[in-house]
């Protein structure tokens, strides 16, 4: 099985993840817990190249194109699904990863990108049977995550928040396996909404 957890930055994906492969873990499933971007050379490349904000992401003196970027985490992704995800599938593992390509339908068309040229770019990633989409409004986010920021980024990361939030909603109605769970909730509440989807999408096998 194969489930994935979205949402914006400081939604609380990590956290829940965690408690995820722990759920399976005591029912004595083999779990892979994995990220996007991964630790890989790849994901390596990416944080510096894209997601820190001093010169390591300037190239030629300029910011790499968001081009290069969806190209950056669509790279990243092949490798993910050739070397991890497919083969832990085949052995029987579940697999739980902290953001897909609905990261990338969700931030780089944020960006401005061609939501259909994304997903084409995305086409080979292999389709999860879940995806729990972690909804925060913005505001509850930045306050989570606003010792990770700095003040004079604050309003432009949460204005391409509000636009990745809204496309996150939108995403939920193109892709079915898309399912919402309300984020603003306790740790624990979120855990027990997640766990009553996953045992839906087990009792359908
Ligand atoms: N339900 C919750 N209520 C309040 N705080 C929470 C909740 N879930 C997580 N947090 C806290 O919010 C912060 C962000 O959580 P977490 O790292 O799990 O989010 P994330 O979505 O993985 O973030 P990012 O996308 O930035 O990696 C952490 O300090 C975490 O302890
Ligand atoms: C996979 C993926 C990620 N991103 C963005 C989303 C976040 O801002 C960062 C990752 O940070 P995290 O703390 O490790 O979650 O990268 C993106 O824009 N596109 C993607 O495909």
């Amino acid at each position: 099985m194969f489930i994935v957890i979205e949402g914006i930055d400081g939604a609380g994906k990590s956290t829940q993840a965690k408690l995820l492969a722990e759920w399976f873990e005591k029912k004595g499933h083999e779990v892979v817990l994995t990220k996007e971007p991964t630790d890989t050379a790849f994901g390596k490349l990416i944080r510096k190249l894209v997601l820190t904000g001093g010169k390591e992401g300037i190239i030629d003196g300029a910011r790499i194109s968001h081009e290069a970027e969806a190209l950056l985490f669509a790279a990243d992704r092949a490798e993910h699904v050739a070397k991890l995800i497919k083969p832990s599938l085949e052995a029987g593992k579940i697999v739980i990863s902290d953001r897909y390509f609905y990261s990338s339908l969700a931030y780089q068309w944020a960006r401005g990108l061609d939501l259909e040229w994304l997903i084409d770019l995305n086409r080979f990633a292999i389709r999860p049977d879940l995806v729990i989409l972690l909804d925060l409004p913005v505001k509850e986010s930045m306050k989570r995550i606003n010792g990770r920021s700095i003040k004079t980024e604050f309003d432009k990361i949460a204005e391409l928040q509000k636009r990745v939030r809204e496309n996150y909603l939108k995403l939920a109605e193109r892709f079915p396996e898309i399912k919402i769970v309300n984020a603003l909730a306790s740790v624990e509440d979120i855990h027990n909404d997640i766990v009553a989807l996953v045992e839906h999408e087990l009792s359908l096998r």
